[in-house]
């Protein structure tokens, strides 16, 4: 076979171990990690037990008190750009990671998910050198004055949880703020992608990072890794990024401890074309909305509501580029989608296709199972989908799917369009499709979400504020927004 059309043509590594206190650890229990593309066994994975987790924070709350304890801004700054420089000097190695556990075209992995771990480094090793504080000048009742001012320190020991879905993106979201701000920490890849985060540990270590300051366990959720991580005393802060009820379920086990909690959660998120919209950019936006990394991102919309006077040609359109999206190896040329994550997300994908049907929806495109007669018959791959005439509560409307489909719903009035966007359980993101610049400030701000995008989709300025309200997050980090999540502020008065 070539090269062209296997993940396998990249080298390996056979077995992904943590990293603990500046040593690649190796622990009994092991777990297979499968190729998405064609269901291969690419690497083992090992798994940690409550012990190796104890001895990732005890690591990390050793190195809070050594060097990097006393370490200047400018000089964590100097090695957070250290790290950057580290993964652009193995940029490939990290794209061939990403895809061979993903499965997702090479140009994504090389112009989104590797770019931005690069660039999430950079701008909060930029952002803690300019971090500000607060400071009041105070009257009191003797007319003297006081000063007050605040100070600020790191968290301590920060734990990181991350999805599969923008591995080494999301990862960094939250490894680099955390370290720009003086914290340790002990980070937990998903287990079905681990293999960038191992990569990031020997670029961490390369750069001169001491030991204990950057952790890695690899590992499952609920009695694994995560939950030894998440219940464990020392862990001064938890940061999650996955699904909503997971975020639940932390949050009972960092009750007891009342750790600080960052959420970055699931969405049902919606996109509204209106009549006065840009209708080929429209189209164009939604189709990446709808189909990037198969769907699976947590910013994707699978709710689309079109004005009625344009639906049906909008639907013909998306029905159209739909069918004509290119489904394939990684590094095939111009290939538009790769499969799912792996054959139970598909199991998951796919429980949702059929309910749509049960439902009653009209399957204009996709639906099922793309056939390649060759290995790839042996992935994660599913058809880009799009239905329309389910009602608005429908659980394929409601119920976050999280796979390349959307539900597509015509709408007549304004009002009743953010009504029905704002009728869910979620509040991640949106996107509103109009050349009417009144409409697009007067609609933006009625939307119930964290992020609002107009004529655009999943555009990004890394100092702006990324969260969600209701079940799609706690919190907002991003920016002067992480600089404030990872670190503790106090505040001094000084009686004049
Ligand atoms: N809001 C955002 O920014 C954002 C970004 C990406 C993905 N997501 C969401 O993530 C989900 C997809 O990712 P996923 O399937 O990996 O989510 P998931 O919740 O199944 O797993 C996420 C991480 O949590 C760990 N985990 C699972 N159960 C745990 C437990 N009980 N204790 C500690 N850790 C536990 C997993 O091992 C994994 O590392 C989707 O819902 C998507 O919307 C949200
Ligand atoms: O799947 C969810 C995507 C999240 C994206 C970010 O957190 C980001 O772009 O910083």
């Amino acid at each position: 076979m070539s090269s062209l059309n296997s993940t396998s043509s990249v080298h390996l590594r056979p077995q992904l171990r943590h990293f603990i206190n500046g040593e690649f650890v190796a622990s009994a229990k092991t777990f297979r990690n499968i190729s998405p593309v064609d269901g291969k066994h690419i690497a083992d994975v090992c798994e940690a037990d409550a012990n190796n987790v104890d001895a990732a924070v005890k690591a990390a709350q050793a190195a809070l008190h050594g060097p990097w304890g006393r370490m200047a801004v400018s000089e964590r700054a100097a090695m957070l750009h250290k790290i950057a420089d580290g993964i652009q000097a193995r940029f490939d190695e990290f794209v061939a990671a990403e895809v061979a556990d993903t499965g997702r075209p090479v140009h994504q992995a090389r112009t989104l998910d590797v770019a931005r771990g690069i660039a999430n480094f950079r701008t909060f090793a930029d952002l803690a050198k300019t971090a500000n504080t607060d400071l009041f000048q105070s009257e009191s009742a003797d007319g003297l004055g006081a000063l007050n001012y605040t100070v600020r320190k790191p968290l301590g020991v920060v734990g990181i949880i991350s999805p599969w879905n923008l591995p080494l993106l999301l990862f960094t979201w939250k490894v680099a703020p955390a370290l720009a701000c003086g914290n340790t920490v002990v980070a937990k890849p998903s287990e079905e992608s681990p293999s960038s985060a191992t990569l990031l540990a020997e670029v961490i270590r390369d750069a001169g990072v001491p030991p204990g300051v950057f952790n890695l366990i690899h590992g499952f959720g609920g009695n694994s890794a995560g939950e030894f991580l998440t219940r464990h005393p020392d862990i001064d802060a938890i940061t999650f990024t996955g699904e909503s009820k997971t975020g639940s379920t932390i949050m009972k086990a960092v009750a007891d401890g009342m750790k600080e909690v960052s959420f970055e959660l699931g969405g049902k998120n919606a996109a509204v074309v209106f009549a006065d919209a840009d209708f080929d950019a429209a189209v164009a936006g939604v189709m990446r909305s709808s189909f990037t990394n198969s769907g699976q991102v947590c910013l994707c919309s699978e709710r689309v509501y079109v004005e009625r006077s344009i639906f049906d040609r909008f639907v013909a359109a998306m029905k159209e580029k739909t069918q004509a999206l290119k489904i394939g190896y990684p590094a095939e040329d111009n290939v538009d989608m790769g499969p799912l994550i792996s054959h139970g997300h598909r199991d998951k994908v796919l429980s949702y296709y059929r309910l749509a049907v049960e439902e009653g929806a009209t399957v204009v495109a996709g639906g099922g199972i793309p056939t390649f007669n060759d290995e790839r018959d042996d992935g994660a791959y599913v058809q880009p989908t799009i239905w329309t005439g389910l009602p608005d509560d429908a659980r394929c409307v409601t119920e976050e799917i999280f796979g390349p489909v959307c539900h597509i719903a015509p709408f007549d009035r304004e009002d009743e369009v953010i009504g029905r966007i704002n009728d869910s359980d979620y509040g991640l993101t949106c996107a509103i499709w109009t050349s009417d610049l009144k409409r697009a400030h007067r609609v933006a701000p009625q939307i119930e979400a964290g992020l609002v995008w107009v004529n655009t989709w999943y555009l990004r300025d890394l100092r702006t504020p990324f969260g969600g309200v209701k079940q799609s997050g706690l919190g907002r980090e991003g920016g002067r927004y992480s600089l404030d999540f990872y670190s503790e502020v106090t505040n001094i008065c000084i009686k004049l």
